[in-house]
């Protein structure tokens, strides 16, 4: 009996009614109805049970005659499996079986071996790619890290820099770290004077730096205060400069943006302290242009009187410099606008004073929210006329957004009258 004609229905007959309907399920398992019961007979049992008992008799008539036969086949020199090493039925029904799977594979070539084909294919590609999860265990891939030459976040020296070698320091000067400086100046509130001096040092030739209390400044204006200036430190200034100015509240991140715009850390010091710049910084970029960082105005650790002198210089400085070619106002992404930034605004309307936006700190809060905040603030400025479009989007410690501003101020710095 085969598989086929086992699985058939058959008809039973019980109490004179009549029950059908069996049928084979994909497990071989068949169901049979009946009209008060439903029983399951497990045709696993049945078809275990015949087919073990074949199973059974060909291996032992195969161990008995496998001797024998072995010893002719390895004599007549023929190798794998024979014809001899089965029993006769189960040889022949066998064969007759690899004949009709070979016939199949001929015709449908594909469906039998999909599986296999597919697993050969993923093996070759693994190999392929130097995976060796043949074993099931997928090699580790190394980690490369990359440094990003324009990426200026890590910017402490002192981190071990030395020890990685000679390849991590060319790296970093090609970012443009000062690498002779041993830590960045970062987070100090306060310099030592031997720190001052090697800032000094390294700060190099092409920018120069007044440190000018600005409790002395009230009610002294600009020219004369760089008189003033010029007669303490002895240098000869450019008063024609075209200047591009760094406006913000204080901790806004404006000496930060300095220090990566200049491409030199420890240049401006900086600190999470608000009101660490308590000076005019004049940076010259080229021959007559220069960027210059003010302090900061709105909250910051200092005298009531000292910060309104502050305000009142950037709000002074903002709107009576003639050779005044650009002012960046800085807002930090996190808070956006306050009252005091929209002060400044104005007084720019007033005095037909170009300035651009430039949002900081944008490595601290997700890219939408960042977009997010331009375009509410291009919104809410639209209306006027002195702002420049677009709004920057700039983080100094990640270094996004650094590069196309400086270009925008290159630019600028190009096409002024000198
Ligand atoms: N995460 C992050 N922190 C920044 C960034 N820029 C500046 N900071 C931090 O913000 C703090 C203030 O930075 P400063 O550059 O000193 O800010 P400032 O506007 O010059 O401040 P004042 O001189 O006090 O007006 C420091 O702790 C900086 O490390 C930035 O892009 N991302
Ligand atoms: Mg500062």
């Amino acid at each position: 009996m085969d598989l086929k004609s086992r699985g058939k229905s058959k008809k039973v007959h019980r109490g004179g009614q009549l029950e059908s309907e069996s049928k084979v399920d994909g497990k071989g398992k068949t169901a049979v109805n009946s009209g008060w019961t439903r029983k399951r007979i497990f045709a696993d049992q049945y078809v275990d049970g015949e087919l073990s008992s074949n199973i059974k008799n060909a291996t032992e008539s195969a161990q008995v005659s496998s001797g024998k036969r072995s010893t002719r086949a390895k004599k007549e020199g023929k190798v794998g499996v024979d014809k001899y090493d089965l029993p006769k039925k189960q040889s022949k029904s066998k064969l007759d079986s690899s004949k009709r799977l070979v016939q199949i594979q001929t015709k449908h070539p594909i469906v039998p071996n999909l599986t296999s084909s597919k697993k050969t294919v993923q093996n070759k590609q693994s190999i392929a790619n130097g995976d060796s999860d043949i074993d099931g265990q997928p090699k580790k891939k190394k980690r490369v890290i990359r440094l990003d030459p324009h990426d200026i976040s890590n910017k402490r020296l002192d981190d071990g820099i030395v020890t990685n070698g000679r390849r991590r320091l060319i790296e970093l000067k090609r970012a443009g770290y000062n690498i002779e400086l041993s830590a960045s100046l970062d987070n100090i509130p306060f310099c030592t004077s031997s720190e001052r001096e090697r800032i000094e040092e390294n700060r190099g030739c092409w920018m120069f730096y007044i440190f000018l209390p600005i409790n002395k400044a009230r009610g002294v204006n600009e020219s004369s205060y760089m008189d003033l200036a010029c007669k303490i430190f002895k240098i000869r200034l450019v008063l024609t400069s075209q200047a591009q100015i760094l406006v913000g509240r204080s901790n806004v991140g404006k000496s930060s943006l300095l220090n990566a715009l200049t491409r030199q850390w420890g240049v401006v010091r900086t600190s999470d302290k608000p009101g660490l710049t308590q000076t005019i910084n004049f940076f010259k970029l080229g021959s007559k242009v220069s960027l210059v960082d003010l302090p900061g105005y709105g909250f910051a650790y200092a005298k009531e009187e000292v910060k309104d002198a502050w305000e009142e210089l950037v709000k002074e400085y903002v709107s009576t410099r003639v050779s005044l070619k650009r002012v960046c106002l800085l807002i930090d992404t996190k808070w956006g606008m306050k009252p005091r930034d929209h002060e400044l605004i104005d007084l720019m309307e007033r005095s037909q004073t170009k300035y651009q936006i430039v949002l900081t700190k944008t490595d601290v809060i997700f890219p939408i929210d960042v977009a997010r905040r331009a375009t509410q603030i291009e919104e809410s400025l639209k209306a006027n006329k002195s702002i420049v479009q677009p709004v920057m989007m700039v983080s100094s410690k990640s270094g996004a957004g650094i590069r196309s501003l400086r270009t925008v101020l290159s630019k600028i710095a190009r096409f002024a009258k000198l």
